[in-house]
């Protein structure tokens, strides 16, 4: 038994004749905040599709919160996973996209309200109020009825983790998160995350190039090279005293 809320067992995933992740072994805990980083291309945003089900698998099982994701078990075997329990699966996943991806002709609130009440089934009135609490967590309270054009590529983004969030999650994914913004909006967006990974009980998985995210809010760093972790440790371990030769000259390259 392990205490894993995600759990991907010697996953192989190719495109074409690409192997993208080869065989990968990997693991993230209930409430545990872990940072993935690492050279373009080597399969970091692919983790985080393949557990929102954007993408399937080719190889291998990927666990989520301890049954398959991609797989159903029946009669004793694992089958390929049908649209029911893939939905099912989904919901316990949110996702904060590299561009946003807010709904542009729909305002702060209603991008916040309208997956809650269309996929949970909630009432608008208790989906408003779930939304005003988020919008306060997110420091944008005042800003539920402008549209994303009338916003700052900061407040766009923290509608972003609003609207994951109002989805009640366990776990949260960050695929890039402020490689969109200006330098002097990225701040703002890693309080709200940092603000985020005092929660105990969500879980965090990131992909970032952004150091500074990796170095203070994450219990667990975990370098990715071509389709494999190549070094994971806590981030004093990582960033002071890395055992690799291939994540010392990635970390000299990207903090040079
Ligand atoms: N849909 C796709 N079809 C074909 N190749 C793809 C597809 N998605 C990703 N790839 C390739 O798979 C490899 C891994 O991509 P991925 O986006 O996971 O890398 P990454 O580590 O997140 O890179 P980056 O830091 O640049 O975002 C890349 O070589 C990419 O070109």
């Amino acid at each position: 038994m392990t205490d894993a809320i995600i759990r991907f067992d010697k996953v192989v995933k190719r495109f074409g004749d690409l192997t993208v992740l080869d065989e990968l072994d990997f693991e993230v805990k209930k409430g545990e905040k872990v940072s993935i980083i690492g050279p373009s291309g080597s399969g970091k945003s692919t983790v985080l599709r393949i557990l929102m089900t954007l993408e399937g698998i080719d190889g291998g099982v990927v666990y989520v919160d301890g049954e398959p994701l991609w797989h159903e078990l029946r009669e004793g075997a694992l089958l390929p996973a049908g649209e029911g329990h893939l939905r099912r699966m989904r919901s316990k996943l949110g996702m904060v996209f590299q561009q946003f991806n807010l709904f542009p002709h729909m305002t702060v609130m209603r991008n916040i309200t309208e997956a809650p009440v269309k996929v949970l089934g909630l009432s608008r009135k208790d989906a408003h109020l779930r939304a005003e609490e988020l919008l306060d967590l997110v420091g944008l309270a005042d800003q539920a009825k402008k549209f994303p054009h009338q916003l700052s590529g900061g407040q766009q983004q923290r509608v972003g983790i609003a609207r994951a969030l109002a989805m009640r999650p366990s776990i949260l994914l960050f695929d890039e998160p402020t490689s969109a913004l200006d330098p002097e909006l990225v701040g703002e967006v890693l309080t709200v995350i940092g603000r985020l990974a005092e929660e105990h009980d969500l879980t965090m998985l990131l992909v970032t190039h952004e150091m500074r995210f990796a170095r203070e809010i994450s219990d667990r760093v975990c370098f990715f090279d071509r389709g494999q972790i190549r070094e994971e440790g806590t981030p004093e371990e990582l960033f002071t005293d890395p055992s690799e030769d291939r994540t010392r000259e990635f970390l000299k390259a990207i903090l040079d």
